[in-house]
């Protein structure tokens, strides 16, 4: 399957779908994340996949902005295409247009902000940081309490539930955000605005099933897939799912550097 499909889209790279994940997969996890900017040779083989691949995207938790920001993607030469689905697929950035489209803010995620400092503090977990993001609420607890997420997890799915939100879990992260969207949605938008033949589709943790999930059934109705899981000694959800286990960051940025030179660009 591996060797195969990237000898498909070395054959037929207009018809390729690249999309990857940020956190985890093309920046390396850190304590603080507005400091988790992109591997600087990921973002150089992305550019010069960008010549030849029919689109490469990035398809990520971050809002728009932050990815913006930490990737150093605005006025890259040879990213003049890139696309960016943002908060889970809430959000859609265009290099081409330099437009985002974003939905208003839920009342319900006002209502959180509202509430949650003081729900935390009420149970033990007022060191926890907060991470608003506009369409979600982030709440972080890495280099915290060991134990302290998983004990979080179930009030917090209780807190949604009331607030008609749903759980996104991830990396020493809960989320608490809108429903009505997943990375699945923003990699079938993709592969359909393209008419892809051959999908690439790159993440590190369990928000990136959804992904996993549509390139499997698109598999189905003929569309070529290839899945990485860029591995970590944090989540393992990922890997019996994939066609091709890669150790992090640094070798994501190794194998797209390959393919970059298997494609003469
Ligand atoms: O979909 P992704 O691109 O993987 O984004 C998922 C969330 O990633 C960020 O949090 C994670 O990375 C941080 C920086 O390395 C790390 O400190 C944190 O523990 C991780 O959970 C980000 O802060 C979230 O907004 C993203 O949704």
């Amino acid at each position: 399957m591996t060797s195969s499909t990237r000898a498909a889209v070395v054959a037929d790279p207009s018809h390729t779908l690249l999309a990857l994940d940020f956190d985890g997969t093309l920046a390396h996890i850190v304590d603080d994340p507005t400091r988790a900017y992109a591997h600087p040779r990921s973002v150089d083989a992305l550019a010069r996949l960008g010549t030849v691949l029919g689109q490469v995207a990035i398809v990520t938790g971050r809002p728009v902005p932050q990815a913006l920001e930490l990737g150093g993607f605005v006025g890259r030469p040879g990213l003049e295409r890139l696309v960016i689905h943002g908060q889970y697929g809430a959000e859609r950035w265009d290099a081409a247009d330099g437009e985002t489209t974003r939905p208003e803010r839920p009342a319900a995620i006002g209502r959180l902000a509202e509430v949650l400092p003081s729900w935390l503090a009420e149970r033990g977990a007022g060191d926890a940081r907060l991470e608003d993001k506009g369409l979600a609420i982030a709440i972080h607890t890495r280099g915290i309490g060991e134990g302290l997420l998983d004990s979080l997890a179930a009030p917090l799915a209780d807190l949604a539930r009331e607030l008609g939100l749903v759980v996104e879990p991830g990396r020493q992260v809960i989320e608490l955000r809108a429903p009505g969207h997943d990375k699945g949605d923003a990699v079938r938008t993709l592969i359909r605005d393209l008419g892809a033949r051959h999908v690439v589709f790159a993440g590190d943790d369990l928000g990136d099933l959804p992904a996993y999930d549509a390139v499997d059934a698109l598999r189905d109705q003929g569309v070529d897939g290839l899945l990485i899981c860029s591995a970590s000694a944090e989540q393992d959800a990922l890997v019996a799912r994939a066609d091709l286990v890669l150790e992090g960051p640094d070798a994501v940025a190794g194998w797209l550097e390959e393919l970059a030179d298997d494609l003469g660009v």
